[in-house]
């Protein structure tokens, strides 16, 4: 039996076939034992140990003490150049390397040789020869002798290479899309996005060409490794069949392979472009929206012919897919840029844009000798054709007219709707000269009020437009803006139609106007309001049978104010709401407080503004208050103006019978004044009508207001009303009014407007039957 007991020698005696079969197993152990020895001599081990280490992809070397290379595998040998490992000993990084790889590796063994610590795991880009970029993960442990001295290190290095590489990839997506994210601008993501992709392909460089608005067109998206001169080659190349990789792959929406530019017909003629960059192969991948749209290309190029191969086709797919998410969101932000911008309707600027652009615009001209004319611009009655035909048709309408100004001005003016019927033109840079900014922007008007074809009629729009020109009606964007509205307001006072330019007694009067609303908010606050009462007088009689409540303001430093000044601004501002509930109230409880002090009882009447009469359940406010103060309707009488009927004559006539109703008393002031035709007239439930002063002033010297009061007062009493005279004055008008048959009278000539203590005394002083 042989030393090795694993392999048995088998008994020979039996028959012929099955001796054959166990001499060629013995021979087959006989053998086996030659080649595995139990107990393998040194040199065995050695060579065991070598082929071993040979057969590892990694990196095995020692290195002595100075880092002259003992032994090393042979991924080791070979990667760093060399043929045989004879070659490479006695070596060190310093004879390999460049002196700053070499060093960094040397000082990482001097520490392993210094601490007697080994180091594990670190990584450190590859100085290995292999021709491109690659990464090691090394691990480093001291070599000792036999008595344990450290003569050395010995390194093991992996390529982690692939691993990194992906790393890196990803790495470099979140950093792309995270720019995308940020909203970086397109520029610098394809610059980041190519160069990630030359970073991971060695010997590569990319283009990115995006496809024109008109999608006939390629233009530069993105070069950084490519020469300009190509690139400007490249810029404006017209897609098409045969118009070179990216041409054709734009045209196509398909993948362009050219592995070899030099022999390949999409270059043919052409091929000459490319030769003196160097470039052999050129592989071009359409850029695509998500629905399939191409957008543009992204093209790699190679210096060696050749097709990519399928780790380089992933990167490719996946670059040409970000550059389209990063595409396609850019336009979705300039979309809404856009949107934001400008006004849907009409396309134009709108004011957020213009007020982000105009200081810019007026910068530009300080200093020099122009002007910048700002112009508000509102459609003169643009609400009743919207109302009366449609949204649709104002929309039209809009349209046309801001086509119309935006042809009248020059390309650097600018035109802005601001919002409904408001426009902002801005003619900039102009001469100083106003009889021309003026005859231009009159140019405008005209153009505006030109017939526009709407639903198949006719229809003409004007304008009332203010204008404030830079820098002497104001030096900020904001001040010409302000002061442009202002000259419009006064453009619309002045019956629409036309165009105001601002002027400093504007300001001073807006201003004013401003002061006294704040006062007046303060007023109500304050309760500084009084009432004054004018009585009135049947002219049959001779008896005080009324009195009309009339507002005064006991201003603490400006004394009395009369209600002309503050009670257009409080309707304005719908102070008048507040304001005339509180004269109403104090009407109906000084009413009250005279008949409980005994006299005889008075109707008291109070004035109603169209603001008031348009609140809701006003009725029932009304009739609130008569329960609060006491006083029974029929002491009470509402004079309502002709125009506020007019405003909403359905709307009017109806609350008019709700406060009938109650019991209240109605009259129509300021008769003769408005446009009530006759046919309405009688639908109102009113019991008088109020001849206006204006016709009473000039009796009996104008014949025309004699026939025209006669005529009122003839009117009247056809239609079964009262008539009442105010701002009577003289004798002779009361002899006229008698004449005529009017019934009551208002005015001077009896009394001016008193206090309420005063009219008292004129009532306690007055004959029973009579002043
Ligand atoms: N020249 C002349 N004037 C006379 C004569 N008799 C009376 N007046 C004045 O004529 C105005 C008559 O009031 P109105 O036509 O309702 O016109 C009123 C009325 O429209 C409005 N108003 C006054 N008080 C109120 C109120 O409480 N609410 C509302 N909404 N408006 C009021 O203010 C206007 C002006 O009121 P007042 O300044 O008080 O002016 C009063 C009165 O003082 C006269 O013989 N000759």
């Amino acid at each position: 039996m042989s030393r090795n007991s694993r392999y048995v020698e088998l008994d020979a005696d039996r028959n012929s076939e099955t001796r054959r079969l166990i001499d060629a197993g013995n021979r087959l152990a006989k053998e086996v034992a030659r080649l595995f020895p139990s107990e393998p001599d040194l040199a065995d081990r050695h060579y065991w140990l070598e082929t071993m280490i040979n057969h590892v992809p990694d990196y095995i070397y020692a290195k002595d003490a100075e880092g002259r290379f003992l032994i090393a595998n042979e991924a080791t040998v070979a990667d760093n150049g060399f043929n045989d490992l004879q070659e490479l000993v006695g070596k060190t990084d310093f004879d390999l390397h460049p002196p700053e790889f070499a060093e960094t590796v040397s000082e990482t063994e001097r520490r392993v040789i210094e601490t007697g610590e080994p180091i594990f795991g670190i990584e450190e880009r590859a100085i290995v020869t292999k021709g491109y970029d690659r990464w090691l993960m090394t691990s480093k442990v001291p070599l000792r002798n036999k008595r344990g001295k450290i003569v050395g290190v010995v390194g093991i290095s992996r390529d982690i290479s692939e691993r990194k590489a992906a790393e890196r990839l990803l790495e470099g997506q979140a950093r792309l899309l995270e720019m995308v994210a940020r909203g970086e601008p397109l520029e610098t993501f394809f610059h980041e996005l190519v160069r990630l992709i030359e970073r991971l392909m060695s010997g590569i460089k990319g283009s990115i060409l995006l496809l024109s608005e008109d999608g006939r067109y390629l233009l530069q998206g993105a070069a950084p490794s490519l020469d300009e001169t190509y690139c400007a080659v490249v810029h404006g190349l017209e897609i098409g069949p045969n118009s070179g990789p990216c041409g054709t792959a734009a045209w196509r929406g398909q993948q362009v392979i050219v592995s070899d530019i030099l022999a390949d017909p999409l270059w043919e003629g052409c091929a000459h472009v490319v030769e003196p960059f160097g470039f052999r192969a050129c592989w071009s991948t359409p850029i695509f929206s998500r629905g399939r749209k191409v957008l543009g290309t992204f093209a790699l190029y190679s210096g060696e012919a050749g097709a990519p191969n399928d780790q380089q086709q992933e990167l490719i797919a996946m670059a040409a897919h970000l550059a389209g998410i990063a595409i396609e969101r850019k336009r979705a932000e300039d979309r809404i840029s856009f949107m934001a911008h400008h006004d849907a309707v009409t396309g134009l600027p709108n004011r957020a844009l213009f007020e982000a652009e105009v200081s810019g615009m007026l910068e530009s001209i300080r200093g020099r000798e122009q002007w910048a004319a700002l112009a508000f611009l509102d459609l003169d009655n643009f609400k009743l054709i919207n109302d009366n035909l449609g949204h649709a048709a104002g929309d039209v309408l809009l349209k046309a007219v801001a086509g119309r100004m935006r042809a009248a001005v020059r390309k650097t003016d600018v035109v802005v709707r601001v919002g409904g019927d408001e426009f902002i033109i801005l003619l900039n840079g102009v001469p100083t000269d106003r009889d021309l900014v003026l005859s231009r922007l009159e140019d405008i008007r005209t153009a505006i009020a030109l017939p526009v074809q709407l639903q198949g009629r006719s229809l003409q729009v004007t304008c009332s437009m203010g204008v404030a020109c830079y820098p002497s009606h104001g030096r900020t964007a904001s001040e010409l803006l302000a002061n442009a509205d202002l000259a419009m307001y006064r453009a619309k006072e002045f019956g629409r139609n036309n165009l105001q330019v601002f002027t400093a007694e504007m300001a001073a009067k807006a201003h004013e106007k401003l002061q006294l609303q704040e006062a007046l908010r303060e007023a109500i606050a304050r309760d500084e309001f009084i009432l004054h009462f004018q009585p009135q007088m049947s002219l049959a009689s001779g008896r005080i049978f009324a009195a009309e409540a009339l507002l005064r303001w006991q201003h603490p430093q400006r004394g009395l104010i009369s209600p002309a000044t503050f009670i257009p601004l409080a309707e304005e501002t719908g102070l008048i709401v507040p304001i005339g509930d509180w004269v109403l109230r104090a009407a109906c409880r000084q009413a009250k407080a005279w008949q409980e002090a005994g006299l005889p009882p008075l109707i008291v009447s109070v004035n109603v503004s169209a603001r008031q009469f348009r609140e809701r359940n006003w009725a029932a406010r009304v009739a609130a208050v008569l329960a609060e103060t006491g006083l029974h309707a029929r002491y009470l009488e509402l004079e309502l103006t002709e125009s506020l009927i007019m405003q909403d004559l359905a709307g009017a006539i109806a609350t008019m019978h709700e406060l009938e109703a109650i019991g209240v008393h109605l009259a129509i002031d300021d008769f003769g004044t408005g446009y009530s035709s006759l046919s309405a007239l009688k639908r109102f439930p009113v019991s008088r009508l109020k001849i206006d002063r204006s016709f009473v002033e000039d009796i009996p010297s104008d014949p025309d207001d004699e026939a025209i009061t006669a005529g009122i007062i003839s009117l009247a009493q056809k239609l079964g009303l009262r008539v009442i005279a105010e701002g009577v004055e003289t004798e002779a008008q009361v002899e006229f009014l008698q004449k005529s048959g009017c019934d009551e009278i208002q005015g001077y000539f009896l009394s001016p407007p008193l206090s309420s203590r005063d009219f008292q005394a004129l009532l306690q002083g007055c004959d029973a039957d009579g002043v």
